[in-house]
């Protein structure tokens, strides 16, 4: 028989400190085909063997007569659940390892659980675990209540929509979303000498109507602390915190850190996360940008009431395949007219270096754009702009 040893104990000890989520102990326990437990500082410790054939998704944890066990199996179900809705709206993004991370830490010990199931099946999906396991954290350093303290004291939210809608009738040309980035996985480091807080001002002086700042740190060399820094230089520009977003805490977090906008993702989220997430930023005054990237994610988006800023990415996040003939796909007559119909903004996303991507984009439907690498790499980002746009948009 194959298979690996794995220690696990149903509440566990995160990597850098404290107790994680009972959710997270479900995932641990769910491969256990054999248990053998054992006290260790004041926690549960199983030494479990894994068989690799049982460690199939569709098998729950072993039923025990124990609170902890029933609570882990109510859970794994619940999980169980949440994919089929997610699997019935398209979404193939699983939001975290079937079988629990694929690292796994029990005090000095760290092993890895060898299930295939534990590979991500691509960058988006390998991102969204990494988030997964990161907000864990997270949440244990600022819970909830704290971030909602820090709310208070939180600078007051600027007018994104607006911003981008004054700055289209302003210059005729998409309202500009100007990245912040300095790497991504597909690109590797965009710029090297990257001061978070310059390129903002030049951004600002170039004409862009609104900022994004990328916050992951691991796939893309962003920062919380970029964001607030940006925040309080005093840049004058909305700013959308670029961000995956799976948990409504991280909204709460942007917009502790300064965000006046977030981005959601069509392909990670389900329409209820959209439907849940947008109402939250409605109350924190947030502006949320709809990501989509296929024709279903688009309908499905289209069909939830109250979006008011979708953008559409001619990068496949699981593939980095960039197409910028893909946001004049999504447009077609039908969704053009239920998008005047309500109102929407479109927002042109990547891939976009040349006056002719900005004029192909605008004559496909846009109203604004959001545009990184080839602004970033420009050694002056303000003249970047009116490189893109053919023309001065700051005056
Ligand atoms: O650098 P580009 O090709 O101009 O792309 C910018 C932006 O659209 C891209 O960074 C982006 C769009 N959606 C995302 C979601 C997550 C991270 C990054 C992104």
């Amino acid at each position: 028989m194959e298979g690996v040893m794995a220690l696990m104990r149903p509440m566990p000890v995160s990597p850098k400190q404290g107790v994680t989520s009972p959710r997270t102990s479900v995932r641990r326990s769910t491969p256990c085909i054999s248990t053998d437990f054992s006290k260790r500082n004041g926690c549960l410790i199983r030494a479990q063997q894994l068989d690799s054939t049982e460690a199939s998704t569709t098998v729950p944890p072993p039923v025990s007569d124990s609170k902890d066990n029933a609570l882990q199996l109510k859970e794994w179900e619940v999980g169980k659940l949440q994919e089929k809705v997610a699997a019935s709206q398209g979404i193939t993004i699983r939001r975290r390892p079937p079988t629990g991370p694929p690292q796994h830490y029990v005090g000095p010990f760290e092993f890895r659980i060898q299930s295939e199931g534990n590979t991500p099946r691509n960058i988006l999906e390998e991102i969204i675990w990494h988030k997964d396991v990161e907000l864990a954290q997270w949440k244990e350093r600022k819970p909830l209540v704290s971030l909602k303290k820090a709310l208070d004291v939180a600078p007051p939210t600027r007018d994104f929509i607006g911003a981008l809608r004054a700055a289209q009738q302003r210059t005729g040309l998409p309202g500009l979303i100007a990245e912040v980035k300095k790497a991504s996985p597909s690109r590797g480091v965009l710029r090297e000498d990257f001061n978070p807080v310059e390129i903002a001002k030049a951004y600002e002086k170039g004409g862009a109507a609104c900022l994004s700042v990328l916050t992951d740190e691991k796939f893309f060399q962003g920062s919380y602390e970029n964001l607030a820094a940006i925040r309080d230089a005093g840049i004058k520009c909305p700013l959308l915190c670029k961000e995956f977003i799976v948990e409504a805490w991280q909204l709460f977090y942007a917009r502790t850190k300064g965000a006046d906008a977030v981005l959601l993702i069509a392909s990670v989220l389900t329409d209820l996360d959209i439907k849940y997430m947008t109402k939250i930023c409605k109350i924190l005054g947030l502006a949320a940008l709809v990501e989509v990237h296929t024709e279903r994610e688009m309908d499905r988006v289209l069909g939830i009431e109250g979006i008011q800023l979708v953008g559409i990415n001619n990068r496949d996040l699981e593939t980095f395949t960039v197409d910028i003939s893909n946001t004049r796909n999504l447009l077609d007559a039908r969704r053009t007219k239920i998008i005047r119909e309500k109102g929407i903004i479109v927002v042109g996303e990547s891939g976009l270096f040349t006056p002719a991507d900005i004029a192909y984009v605008q004559d496909a439907g846009v109203e604004a754009v959001l545009v990184g690498e080839s602004l970033i790499k420009q050694p002056d980002p303000a003249e970047g702009i009116a490189k893109l746009f053919g023309k001065d948009i700051s005056i």
